[in-house]
C-alpha cells in the first residue's frame, strides 16, 4: 500500500505537482523517469561492482582512503550503538570503505550498504550519494526520498568532499537501515558528515605540499587552532595553490580560486603570514575581509625539507655544509671517504660555490695536521717555497684557483710535491680539470680524485643556507618576508653562495626592525631595472616613500601595495623616516 503510494506520488511530481517533497528529491525522480528511463514500481536489487572492478576504484582512491580513515573511524565511534553504517564513495559512487556493525553484516549487505555497491543516481535512482554528486551539496534523503522501492526503509545523509583543486573526489555518507519517520530526525547525523568531510579536506590539503604556506581561517578565535572552518594553500606571492571547499565563500565568484591571490580577499598581504602563526593569541590574530567583516587566521609555515637519509659516518665540518640537498650530500660523502686518504684532489665548481671552504673541511676530517692556503694568482716559486717551509708533517696544502699558477711556479710545484710527500695538494678551479691549462706533469700531481661542487641555483637547501646566514651573521631575530623568502627562492644566483651571502648582507643592513622586505633586497646582478613604482631608477626603493603616500592620499593599506609589503612595514618605514600625515 505505501509502496503504491509512493509510485503515484512520483506520478504526480512527472505531472508538474508540487506534493511537499523537497526540491531536489523531486528534480531527481524525474531525472530517474525521464533521463535514466527507470521504473518506479520496480524493486531493483543495489548494484555491486566487481572484485576487480572493486579493486580499481580502491586503488584509485588509495589516498583518498588512507586521509579519511581517522575520521570516519571517530566518526564511527560517535555514532556506535545506533545502527548507523558510514560509506566513503570515490566520486562514481562506489563504496571504496564501509564502517558498519557486523551484527547487521547480512541486512546491510541486501541493502547494498557494502563495499563495492554503486550508488550512482542512474543506477540506484534517487539516494543520498547520489543527488550528493548531482548537487555537490550534502544532502539528507529519508525513506520514500528514495525513488525505488527497494530503499525506501533507508535513510541516507551525505556530504561531498573535494580535493584541493575544487574537484568533487568522494562522498561521505552515513545511513540508517530503519529510522523514525520525521527527516528532521537526520539532522544531526548532517551536521556530523559535512564536520568529518570538511575535516578529511582539511587533512588532505595539509598532507599535500608542506613546502607551501597554510592560511587556516575561522570565524570563532576559540575555534581557529583546535578546528577551522576553511583554509587555503599558498605560494611565496600568497597566490592560492588549493583551498578546502568552504574556503570558496571567501571569493565573491566562488568558481575561480586558484592563482588568485589572497589580498583580493583579505584585508592582508602574504608578509602577514608570520604574524598569524601559533605563538600569538588566536583572539590577535584577526584578519579584515575586503567585505568589511572579520576572520581569525591561523598560518602554518613551510617546512624545511627533511633531511635525506644521513649517510656521513662522522658528519662534522662536512655534514655542515649542506641542509639536505641530494647532490651536495652525495658529494660529502665521497669527500669523506676520501679525507682520510693522501690522494691529491681537485675541487672544480662556478666561483662562490664553496670550494675552498669544501677543501678546508676535508682538511678538518682528515688526518693532517699542517694546513697551507695558497692563492695561486701572482704565487711566485720563492713564496711558495717558502710557505711550505714550516710543514714538516702531514700537511693539506690548498692551491686556490689553480689555472692561475704561472708557468715557472707549476714546474717548482712538481718538484716540491715530489720532494716532499708529506704535503697533499687539494686544488680548486673554476674551469673543468681537463682544460686548466697547467703542465702535464704537475697536472697528474694534482688529478686524484675530481670533486665537483654544484651551483646554488640547482641546489635544493638555499632555504637552509638563508636561515643559517641569517641565524649567524645577523641580529638574532632577523627573519625573511615570505614575498622576500620568495624572491630570492627564484634567482638564479651566478655568484653562488657568496652572492647569496651579500644579499643577505645588504638587506639585514637596509632592513628596518626584524623582519627583511621585498624593497629591502638588492636586484638580481642580471637584472634589469624594475619600471614599477616606487623611484624607479633609484637604488633606494624607500626614497620615494612620501611620494607613494601623498600619491595613496597616505592611505596605507595602498601604499603598502604599491610597495609590495604588509601594512606595519609601511607604518616602521613612516617613523623611521620621521614623515607625518598631513593634518
Ligand atoms: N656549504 C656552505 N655553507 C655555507 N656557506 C658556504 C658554503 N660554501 C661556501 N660558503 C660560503 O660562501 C662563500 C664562498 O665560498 P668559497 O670561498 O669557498 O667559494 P669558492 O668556490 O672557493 O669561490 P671562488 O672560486 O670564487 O674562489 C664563503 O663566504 C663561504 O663561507
Amino acid at each position: 500500500m505505501k509502496d503504491l503510494r509512493h509510485v503515484e506520488e512520483i506520478g504526480r511530481v512527472l505531472d508538474g505537482s508540487q506534493t511537499g517533497r523537497d526540491s531536489f528529491v523531486s528534480a531527481s525522480w524525474r531525472r530517474c523517469v525521464e533521463l535514466y528511463g527507470m521504473d518506479p514500481t520496480r524493486s531493483d536489487p543495489a548494484h555491486i561492482v566487481t572484485e576487480a572492478e572493486l579493486r580499481d576504484h580502491r586503488k584509485q582512491a588509495e589516498w583518498l582512503i588512507a586521509t579519511a580513515r581517522s575520521g570516519l573511524q571517530s566518526l564511527f565511534r560517535q555514532v556506535a550503538g545506533q545502527n548507523y553504517v558510514l560509506l566513503l564513495t570515490d566520486a562514481k559512487g562506489v563504496c571504496v570503505d564501509f564502517f558498519g556493525d557486523d551484527l547487521f553484516t547480512e541486512d546491510l549487505r541486501r541493502s547494498g550498504l557494502y563495499l563495492g555497491s554503486n550508488w550512482s543516481e542512474n543506477l540506484a535512482g534517487t539516494c543520498g550519494v547520489g543527488a550528493c554528486i548531482v548537487l555537490q551539496e550534502p544532502v539528507t534523503v529519508h525513506q520514500d526520498d528514495h525513488f525505488g522501492n527497494a530503499h525506501t526503509a533507508l535513510s541516507c545523509t551525505a556530504a561531498p568532499i573535494f580535493d584541493s583543486l575544487g574537484q568533487l573526489a568522494a562522498v561521505l555518507d552515513i545511513s540508517l537501515l530503519r529510522s523514525p519517520a520525521p527527516k528532521t530526525s537526520q539532522n544531526l547525523a548532517m551536521s556530523l558528515v559535512t564536520t568529518a568531510a570538511r575535516r578529511v579536506e582539511m587533512a588532505n590539503l595539509m598532507a599535500e605540499s608542506p613546502r607551501d604556506w597554510v592560511l587556516r581561517l575561522s570565524s570563532s578565535p576559540e575555534f581557529l587552532d583546535v578546528d577551522p572552518e576553511a583554509a587555503v594553500r599558498l605560494d611565496g606571492s600568497g597566490r592560492v595553490l588549493g583551498y578546502t571547499r568552504a574556503a570558496r565563500r571567501l571569493f565573491p565568484d566562488g568558481g575561480t580560486i586558484l592563482g588568485h591571490r589572497i589580498d583580493e580577499v583579505l584585508n592582508m598581504s602574504v608578509d602577514d603570514l608570520p604574524d598569524l602563526m601559533r605563538d600569538r593569541p588566536t583572539e590577535e590574530r584577526v584578519i579584515e575581509t575586503r567585505d568589511g567583516g572579520a576572520l581569525f587566521g591561523h598560518a602554518i609555515a613551510p617546512k624545511a625539507p627533511r633531511q635525506p637519509h644521513q649517510r656521513m659516518r662522522t658528519g662534522g665540518a662536512l655534514a655542515g655544509l649542506t641542509g639536505g640537498d641530494a647532490g651536495m650530500s652525495r658529494l660529502l660523502d665521497q669527500a669523506e671517504r676520501l679525507a682520510p686518504g693522501t690522494v691529491p684532489l681537485p675541487i672544480t665548481g662556478e666561483t662562490g660555490t664553496g670550494k675552498t671552504k669544501l677543501a678546508r673541511a676535508i682538511h678538518m676530517t682528515g688526518k693532517a695536521q699542517g694546513f697551507i692556503s695558497l692563492e695561486c694568482a701572482g704565487l711566485t716559486p720563492e713564496a711558495l717555497a717558502d710557505a711550505c717551509l714550516e710543514a714538516v708533517g702531514p700537511t693539506t696544502l690548498v692551491l686556490r684557483r689553480i689555472e692561475d699558477l704561472a708557468p715557472e711556479t707549476a714546474v717548482a710545484l712538481s718538484g716540491l710535491l715530489d720532494r716532499r710527500p708529506n704535503l697533499r695538494p687539494l686544488s680548486t678551479t673554476c674551469l673543468d680539470p681537463a682544460r686548466i691549462g697547467v703542465p702535464r706533469p704537475l697536472f697528474h700531481r694534482l688529478a686524484g680524485c675530481v670533486l665537483e661542487v654544484p651551483p646554488l641555483r640547482l641546489r635544493r637547501d638555499i632555504d637552509w643556507l638563508m636561515s643559517r646566514h641569517l641565524r649567524r651573521h645577523a641580529a638574532d631575530t632577523i627573519r625573511l618576508s615570505p614575498s622576500a623568502r620568495a624572491d630570492l627562492m627564484g634567482r638564479r644566483w651566478p655568484g653562488n653562495i657568496r652572492e647569496l651571502e651579500q644579499v643577505l648582507d645588504v638587506a639585514a643592513a637596509l632592513c628596518i626592525g626584524p623582519v627583511i622586505d621585498l624593497p629591502d633586497l638588492p636586484g638580481p646582478v642580471e637584472a634589469a631595472p624594475s619600471p614599477e613604482p616606487p623611484a624607479a631608477g633609484s637604488a633606494d626603493p624607500w626614497a620615494a616613500l612620501e611620494q607613494v603616500l601623498v600619491a595613496c592620499d597616505w592611505n596605507m593599506a595602498r601604499a603598502a601595495r604599491r610597495f609590495g609589503v604588509n601594512r606595519s612595514t609601511i607604518l616602521r618605514r613612516i617613523r623611521a623616516a620621521g614623515l607625518q600625515p598631513p593634518a
